[in-house]
């Protein structure tokens, strides 16, 4: 019986990814920004296409994915964009909260040779985490990080994916910050998004269950949250208001906002239970240079 023959990828024609370009670190700009653009795009496409049951479209956008170079090359590419000449780790901004809201004391980081830290007195969730080496991780002794990521890169990441990640039961499994930089834009689905953001409060320990209660109270629980400006800046279906009006019904009040030439970071305390409100996709802007970044609750 004759195989039917699958249609060509669509990357195909495209040059594979050279693995020794994204060892020796030496992508340029431009191209680490396609591969992670084209990844976003195909990644999209195929949830729409799985959304709509067509399998052959799905099978190919696979494919195309694989032929830019998968997950751990969007990934390799994201780790660029992490390194200083490229805007830096984001992490480094929630330093400067924790440090500026009295979290962090001191500016000594334990240095990696140094004995095993002290019980660290506050716990966060790193979700899409792609280094064991950013700023966040440098103060074990006051914060221990869990880190998890749909592909581990190394030790001190745990290869899983948050959706799945069984809900915290144990007053010690809750955590007091979770982070989630540059992962909610990577879930391709307007409703997704928003299931994300309501199970990030299960895994927050509640107010009165903080360890240090008199410190930490006024910002913790916390999300840190970083997206592309442009998802908040330049959407047809999401400006920083509305932003902030859906982190409200989900019980976030905003306490910290900062934005960098290319991303919008954000620190919210998870202050109360949230009202149920669901909010749809509205229109609140078009112009033909907006794109189409959306959060739907349901
Ligand atoms: C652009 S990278 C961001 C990495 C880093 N947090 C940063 O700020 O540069 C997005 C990462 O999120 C991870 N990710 C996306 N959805 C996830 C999920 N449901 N659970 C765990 N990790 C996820 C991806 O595997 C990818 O490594």
């Amino acid at each position: 019986m004759a195989v039917k023959k699958r249609q060509k990828a669509l990357s195909s024609g495209r040059p594979p990814i050279s693995k020794k370009n994204l060892e020796g670190g030496s992508l340029s700009a431009k191209a680490t920004r396609n591969i992670i653009r084209t990844h976003h795009r195909l990644h999209k496409e195929h949830a729409a296409a799985l959304k709509r049951g067509d399998k052959t479209l799905a099978a190919h956008l696979e494919d195309a994915i694989e032929g830019n170079g998968g997950l751990k090359v969007y990934q390799a590419a994201s780790k660029q964009g992490q390194s200083k000449s490229r805007g830096g780790d984001s992490s480094k901004i929630l330093v400067n909260w924790l440090q500026h809201n009295g979290i962090i004391k001191s500016n000594i980081r334990v240095q990696k040779d140094s004995k095993e830290p002290k019980k660290a007195p506050y716990r966060l969730l790193e979700v899409g985490a792609l280094s064991s080496e950013n700023e966040i991780s440098k103060f074990p002794d006051i914060i221990k990080v869990t880190r998890i990521d749909l592909n581990s890169q190394g030790p001190g990441i745990t290869q899983q994916d948050f959706m799945k990640r069984p809900l915290p039961e144990a007053p010690e499994e809750f955590f007091d910050i979770v982070s989630l930089s540059l992962v909610l834009n990577y879930v391709p689905d307007p409703a997704q998004r928003g299931e994300m953001l309501k199970r990030i409060t299960q895994f927050l320990r509640a107010q009165e269950q903080l360890q240090s209660p008199s410190q930490a109270h006024n910002i913790f629980p916390a999300l840190f949250f970083v997206l592309p400006l442009p998802c908040v800046a330049n959407s047809r279906y999401l400006d920083e208001n509305k932003l902030v009006q859906i982190m409200g019904n989900l019980g976030f009040t905003l306490r910290e906002r900062k934005n960098t030439a290319k991303l919008c970071n954000y620190l919210f305390t998870l202050s109360g239970k949230g009202n149920r409100f669901k909010s749809k996709k509205e229109m609140i802007g078009d112009s033909r240079t907006m794109n189409n970044f959306c959060i739907v609750i349901d």
